[in-house]
């Protein structure tokens, strides 16, 4: 028992000297402090006068403040004017006046402060005249001019000015009637002097102090940072301007019966939100806390959902308990922290008369008292009387009650109220804090040199230096403060990040083990190989629960000859960088917690509006830069060339497909989605089954190296068959993954690739893009104008043949992408004009599908098909007409007999098989 106990002592110790007890800190505090300091670090006074039908002003002198206040009314119930130093320096001054006046509409009053410190440019004025229920104005600090509300005459309800530091920031709050006449800031926006946000992830985004998206208690190097005092607090929770109590959380349950959250297990000094708050005071950090809207005990209403209350010092950690509902104790963790002086007032304190910043360091003691069952000392913190604060003593929060008879019993109690004494303890920050204060407004970044812009620091949130509003980087081209009245707007340009940096990270992605590893090809997974116009292409047969294939995903290896063509990937890639993509990151799922999460990569659609999986903002193909139609005509070329290789791979090999999912026939792509990674972006697990969607999803890689994967969806067989409900909520691990390097494509072909499995890609690099085709079926959408909006914006623009992708011919020489698309090539070499094949297309299943109304949509084309009927083409294109690609086969086929036997629309689907195949007109014939 003894050595037990010395250990204690020992593991106490630490605590004693962070958490000492009041009398001592008061001796320490007397001692340590500079006498100038001592004199002005508290100076406050208070003047009230409770329900006085009229009074003259409080004057309140120091050496650095003068206050004035004045108010009278025939009800006015409570003026009170407080004021007090930094006790740092003497040039801070704070003035603060509440009023809360009566209901009478004779009542009027201001409140006037001059800094001697200033001069008279500088010095704070504040006046105001109001008379309702509540107007209360304050004016910290002295750089703010002159100020003056007047009005509300016979308001109902008073008006609300807060006027708060000296970098000029403004607040207006409040409503009265038409008199009242509120200046308004410079700017016209809404401004405060705290850092506060709309919504979690965006203040996690930006400050280094709360990154906690879940759960109340951020740490770092298992030293709590921040803390976040919202909701579910305990009944003992307590906020005033100084002191806020919290308990620990991180443990907590919901009661089954009562449906509260309680907590759920005993926290012990092995807890790790205890542990990790003692490494805060023994390493002399400050905490961060953060208000939620939520939290029930906040003096105010808070106007935005997390609000930064400023930097505390955590003065005293202690275990309370209470009974669950089959009466077991359960011990927790409170804590009590101190706002560290600033000059500025606590803001949710503003005009709730708190007078907690008025009482100085030794001004109230609480006693303290040794343990008879423990040892240890533990303070008198409550009205109920002394009980031991250690959770492993017998005695730990057992109360002596009184039960009548003149007896008296031990027990927990529910309700217990602290002291006075002990909120009004206060502690001298330079005791207990050792490191500077991490500031709370973070500086905005800067590009060095040596960046490129796409780092992941350039990824984070910025807080807003207009507003204090922490905003998340949505857009790729620049950071937008997130408050809707702020139109500040902050970038940092881009280096241009080169192909050689490209071939770079690609060399090292190669050479690196975790790359290696990407290449993982589970045994359920066929893979067949093959060569097309130069890349080297992998396709990967995917089964479906009974193992039949049911898709197809293919990759097209570019090599660097590829890649340096013309108006190839490079080009591409280094154009793409200077063009304004409208990349942004947009709202994604959210996994329980409140407020928005964004998406990692960023993104931005053209052509035909795609959901993807959230909407995504879509500009039409007539408006898309050039390399966005580039990259459908590439997409497109590849897709014929796997459908075609894959019909061929299915014949040859009567391989058994599940026909449903796996079309053999392309559908014209009328969507491009691009995508934006910086450093660190990925896209996380999803599928791309929206049942607008055709078959094939194609997506051309560009820029740093990245590894895609796949993997069964959790509910089905495929991979392992789950068997217990647990089991089948866990995720399976991948079946397929493989390296995409710049230039490659990829191109997942069938729609149960989508049901029964899901991918991910995971860039490992600074700047990549990705750029993902695929085809929205009109038909299947139902709205009229959404249809017709997706058939003119999916339609690509006239002279898109001039961008017609060509690949690399047999003898490895590459083709020019711009030449134009007047001859048929060999195969392999197959020359598209994806406007040609979208348009035959959708006139072949306007042919097949009676009910496709999607033919009734006027097209913008149709005016000019007259004229352009007149000659036979060379070409096709977005305004050809049926006529026109049956002149076009007359011209080139030679088999005239055959084809005369053919009715237009055949001609015309066998046109577009032809040259989406690339076919000799004779093979085509035959093939028909
Ligand atoms: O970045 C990529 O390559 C993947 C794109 C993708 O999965 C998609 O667009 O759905
Ligand atoms: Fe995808």
């Amino acid at each position: 028992m003894a050595s037990d106990r010395s250990k204690r002592k020992a593991s106490d110790s630490l605590e004693e000297e962070y958490f000492p007890t009041n009398s001592k800190t008061a001796r320490r505090c007397k001692q340590t402090m500079p006498a100038a300091t001592r004199s002005s670090a508290r100076i406050a006074a208070r003047a009230t006068r409770p329900d006085k039908s009229s009074h003259s002003a409080p004057i309140i002198y120091n050496d650095d403040f003068l206050g004035i206040g004045s108010g009278n009314g025939a009800a006015a119930n409570v003026t009170d004017f407080n004021a007090h130093l930094h006790p740092d320096t003497s040039r801070y001054a704070e003035v603060f006046g509440g009023m809360n006046q009566g209901l009478s509409s004779q009542a009027q009053g201001g409140i006037y402060g001059v800094n001697h410190s200033f001069d008279i440019a500088t010095t704070t004025n504040v006046i105001g005249n109001g008379n309702g229920q509540t107007a209360y104005y304050n004016a910290p600090l002295p750089h703010m001019g002159e100020v003056t509300s007047n009005g509300m005459t016979g308001g109902r309800v008073g008006g609300a000015w807060m006027m708060n530091d000296g970098s000029e920031h403004a607040t207006h709050t409040g409503s009265g009637d038409a008199s009242f006449a509120a200046p308004q800031h410079p700017q016209g926006t809404a401004k405060t002097n705290y850092v506060h946000s709309y919504n979690r992830a965006a203040l996690c985004d930006s400050v280094d102090y709360f990154k906690s998206h879940e759960g109340g208690n951020y740490h770092f190097n298992k030293t709590t940072l921040g803390l976040l005092i919202d909701s579910h607090g305990s009944i003992r929770d307590y906020i005033d301007g100084t002191v806020v109590i919290t308990n620990l959380g991180g443990e907590k349950k919901r009661d089954s019966t009562t449906a509260k959250m309680t907590h759920g297990e005993s926290q012990t000094k092995e807890s790790k939100y205890f542990q990790f708050l003692t490494n805060t005071v023994s390493l002399g950090h400050a905490v961060v806390i953060i208000l939620g809207d939520r939290n029930p005990r906040s003096p105010i209403k808070p106007a935005f959902p997390y609000s930064v209350m400023g930097h505390f010092m955590v003065t005293d950690i202690w275990s309370e308990a209470s009974l669950d509902n089959q009466n077991n104790k359960v011990a927790f963790w409170m804590v009590r922290l101190e706002k560290i002086p600033t000059a500025q007032m606590s803001w949710w304190v503003r005009g709730t008369g708190d007078d907690s910043h008025l009482y100085a360091v030794g001004q109230n003691v609480c006693p303290s008292f040794i343990c008879s069952g423990c040892g240890n000392t533990s303070k008198m913190i409550y009205n109920e009387g002394w009980t031991c604060l250690k959770p492993e003593c017998p005695n730990h929060f057992q109360f002596t009650v009184d039960i009548g008879y003149g007896q008296q019993q031990s027990m927990v109690l529910g309700k217990v109220h602290y002291s006075t004494t002990f909120l009004r303890e206060r502690k001298d920050p330079s005791l207990l804090i050792r490191h500077p204060l991490a500031p709370l407004v973070p500086a905005l970044p800067t590009r060095a040199d040596a960046a490129f812009g796409t780092e992941k620091d350039f990824k984070k949130g910025i807080v807003c230096p207009q507003c204090l509003c922490a905003s998340r980087r949505v857009r790729w081209c620049r950071w937008e403060c997130e408050e809707p009245t702020c139109d500040f707007t902050y970038s940092v340009d881009f280096n241009i990040y080169s192909i050689d940096e490209v071939r770079r990270e690609t060399k090292m992605a190669k050479k690196a083990k975790p790359m290696n590893k990407a290449i993982e090809i589970s045994n359920i997974v066929q893979e067949w190989t093959t060569t097309i116009a130069g890349y080297e292409v992998n396709t990967y047969a995917l089964p479906g629960e009974d193992g039949t294939v049911v898709g197809t995903v293919s990759v097209l290896h570019a090599t660097e000859g590829i890649c340096a063509k013309l108006h190839g990937p490079d080009d591409m890639y280094i154009n793409l960088q200077q063009r304004d993509l409208k990349l942004q990151r947009k709202a994604a799922r959210l996994h329980g917690n409140r407020g928005e999460e964004l998406t990692s990569h960023f993104a931005s659609n053209w052509g035909a509006p795609y959901k993807f999986g959230v909407m995504v903002d879509t500009t039409g193909f007539d408006e898309a830069p050039e390399e966005i139609l580039r990259g459908v005509s590439q997409l497109t070329w590849a897709q014929g060339q796997i459908i075609n290789a894959i019909d061929q791979k299915i014949q040859d090999d009567s391989i058994q497909y599940a026909a449903t999912s796996m079309s053999l026939r392309s559908e014209p792509f009328n969507e491009l989605l691009s995508l934006g990674y910086f450093e660190d972006c990925v896209i996380n697990y999803h599928d791309d089954g929206e049942r607008e969607l055709g078959p094939t999803v194609a997506s051309l890689s560009l820029g740093s190296p990245s590894v895609m994967r796949f993997r069964p969806k959790k509910r089905n067989s495929i991979g392992h068959t789950p068997k217990t409900l647990d089991d089948k909520s866990k995720n399976k691990p991948a079946v397929l993954s493989f390296p995409l390097y710049h230039g490659d494509i990829c191109i997942m072909h069938g729609t149960d690739v989508h049901r029964l499995y899901e991918h991910e890609v995971k860039p490992n690099g600074m700047l990549r893009y990705a750029m993902t085709s695929r085809y929205i079926r009109p038909e299947t959408i139902n709205d009229e104008a959404v249809r017709a909006d997706a058939l003119i914006k999916g339609k690509l623009p006239a002279g898109i043949e001039a961008l017609a992708y060509k690949g690399q011919d047999e003898t490895g020489d590459l083709n020019d992408m711009n030449a134009e698309v007047s001859s048929v090539e060999a195969p392999g070499t197959l020359v598209m004009d994806s406007s040609t094949v979208q348009r035959g297309q959708a006139d072949e299943r306007a042919d097949n599908d009676v009910s496709n109304d999607s033919g009734d949509i006027p097209n913008a084309d149709d005016r000019t098909q007259a004229d352009a009927d007149a000659s036979v083409p060379t070409q096709l294109s977005q305004g050809s007409s049926i006529s026109q690609a049956t002149a076009l086969l007359d011209d080139l086929c030679l088999d005239a007999e055959h084809l005369s036997r053919l009715s237009p629309q055949q001609k015309r689907a066998l046109g577009n098989r032809l040259i989406r195949m690339g076919l000799t007109c004779h093979e085509a014939i035959e093939e028909n």
